[in-house]
């Protein structure tokens, strides 16, 4: 259908359907009416913020059929109001005429025009001339309430040269034709009763309803500069909660704010432990008080038992600042918060139950310098002083000491012996034997041995804490800008149990389980700043690690198990 041929009935405020340039579809409300251009403005809420557009009529009517009507209604209404229309002014006079009429009186022919009651609104007929409004217009109700004013209408005597309307012939008889009324607006009902309606003849009327107009994108004004100062607040409240004087602030509150719409459920240690052949763990540490006077931020999050977060703080050209968040699986992920013998639960213990079934296990601590390996592996540092106790070598130690005692164990007649050496620089140096050369063969049978290496026996935990303790001193160590007393060596402690045998030294090898604290893996600018061997230290770690993953796949073929550390 041709819109030209339509009447839109459409009031300020009123909600109609719009498309979007993307091709959404919802509601928006009018905010004005351009009749000479046929346009329409609108004006929705959306993410935040106020926004608006216009819109062709022909676009309206292809969402909103229903506010328009087609213009054989106005003609038809047009055609019965014509005695109205040729005489706008005349009703009015003739109720001026009518002598005691109270001001109320006025009311209900004027209403015929444009009822007082009329939602606050702007209607885009009303920019018709006054007699068409005339015609348009449905009645408010309170017309039908009024019919002494119309019957007295004919009463009045007519002005002067001028044809007085018949009763019959005003717009009651239209009435019944028209759409019903719009609600009326509360500012409009609030008025008093006497108070002048707005349809006066002329531009009264027009006055009236532009200010309507005015008053509704004055409200939604009102609105926008509100949310605005609710936003400025709350990005100054922001500001407070966050040290602005931080040189990252901005990326803390993108990650605090990232890290609140997260169900964090990290894992606490009461969980239970499941068997995994090979089982690679994260650990994150906290940060250390170098860092933390660097101002340097947190990136990582542990969310769950088994995964991490890397928030990377990222620029972009423009210099917006955003962040990107990658998530890293693991078999189980500790936070700073978790101690080493809840690590320890969920790693090394279950390969102590593997050696005593004859198994060869394995538990490496691999990450950057710095990143914790020595603190998990040979216990918690306080100052300087290791305490050998929370490590977990010695945790193995104790439990490979209570599963002796076990009565499915005791009658095995096993022993336990204990070694300790290190590999630096691509030699081997027995730590629990002053540190000598050792050197690597194989034997007949293909196997590699270290030959000379010094095998303690132990029979208890004390006994092995004495022996980490001895080796800890000469483990060869330095300084990266990572680490004060970082390990420039991979160390090896060994729990070996044995069949005993009368007569020999050394009885049947059992089980042996083999707990690795790697040298920390170093970038270039860990070591930069250092001397010429410190620097070959770290290509020679760098070298040797990579050459470990060959090592881990021939273990899993046997049954490695990993434990990871990943650098904060
Ligand atoms: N989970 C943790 N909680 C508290 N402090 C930690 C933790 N992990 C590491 N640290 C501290 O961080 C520092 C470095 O740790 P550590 O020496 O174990 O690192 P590393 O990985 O062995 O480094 P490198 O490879 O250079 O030897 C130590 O002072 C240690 O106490």
């Amino acid at each position: 259908m041709d819109v030209a041929s339509l009447i839109p009935q459409m009031d300020i405020g009123q909600s109609v359907n719009i498309q979007r340039s993307d091709g959404r579809i919802h509601a928006a409300a009018i905010t004005s009416v351009d009749e000479e251009r046929r346009v329409v403005s609108v004006e929705w809420f959306e993410n935040g913020e106020t926004k608006g557009k216009e819109i062709d009529l022909e676009q309206v009517y292809e969402l909103n059929r229903r506010l328009f009507v087609p213009k054989s209604t106005r003609s038809s209404r047009k055609t019965l109001a014509t005695p109205k229309e040729k005489v706008p002014g005349n009703q009015l006079k003739a109720v001026e005429n009518v002598p005691k009429q109270p001001s109320k009186g006025l009311v209900a022919p004027s209403s015929q025009i444009q009822p007082p009651n009329q939602p606050a609104s702007y209607r885009l007929r009303s920019r018709q001339p006054n007699s068409s409004v005339v015609n348009q217009q449905p009645p408010a109700p309170q017309q039908s309430s009024q019919p002494s004013v119309k019957k007295q209408l004919p009463q009045a005597p007519p002005p002067s040269g001028k044809k007085q309307i018949p009763p019959s012939q005003s717009v009651a008889a239209p009435v019944s034709h028209l759409p019903p009324p719009p609600p009326p607006a509360s500012s409009d009902r609030d008025k008093p009763a006497n108070e002048p309606p707005n349809s006066a003849p002329n531009n009264k009327p027009n006055a009236g309803r532009k200010s309507s107009c005015v008053r509704e994108v004055e409200r939604l004004k009102k609105n926008r500069e509100e949310r605005r100062a609710r936003l400025a607040g709350k990005i100054a409240q922001r500001k407070e909660d966050y040290d602005t004087s931080h040189p990252q602030w901005e990326f803390l509150q993108m990650i605090r704010e990232y890290c609140s719409h997260l169900d964090l459920r990290p894992l606490v240690g009461n969980e239970s432990v499941t068997f995994h052949r090979i089982c690679v763990c994260v650990r994150k540490r906290p940060l250390n008080k170098k860092e933390l006077g660097r101002k340097e931020v947190d990136v990582i999050t542990v969310p769950d038992m088994s995964s991490v977060l890397v928030h990377e703080p990222k620029t972009k050209v423009d210099l917006t600042k955003y962040l990107e968040n990658q998530n890293f699986h693991f078999d189980y992920s500790f936070d700073e918060s978790v101690q080493n013998d809840t690590v320890y639960r969920f790693t090394a213990q279950p390969l102590v139950h593997t050696i005593f079934q004859q198994g060869m296990a394995t538990c490496f601590a691999y990450g950057q310098t710095g990143s914790g390996k020595t603190h998990t592996m040979g216990g918690s540092f306080v100052g300087k002083e290791q305490d050998a106790t929370k490590g977990v070598y010695a945790q193995a130690a104790a439990d490979v000491f209570k599963l002796l005692e076990q009565p499915e164990h005791s009658q095995k007649k096993l022993e336990v012996c204990a070694s300790y050496f290190e590999i630096y620089l691509g030699k081997v140096f027995d730590l629990l034997n002053k540190k000598s050369r050792l050197r690597i063969l194989e034997n007949a049978q293909h196997e590699v041995q270290i030959v000379g290496l010094k095998e303690e026996p132990v029979y208890d935990l004390s006994d092995v804490l004495r022996l980490i303790s001895s080796g800890n001193s000469c483990r060869t160590s330095g300084t990266t800008s990572a680490n004060q007393h970082s390990s420039r060596s991979h160390a090896v402690f060994q729990i070996i149990l044995r069949k005993r045998q009368s007569g020999k030294l050394h009885g049947k090898l059992h089980g042996k389980l083999s707990l690795i604290d790697l040298a920390g893996n170093e970038r270039g600018a860990d070591t930069a700043n250092s001397d010429r061997n410190t620097r070959m230290e770290g290509a020679e770690i760098n070298r040797s690690l990579l050459a470990l993953k060959e090592c881990i796949r021939a273990l899993g073929r046997k049954g490695a198990h990993c434990l990871s550390e990943e650098a904060n």
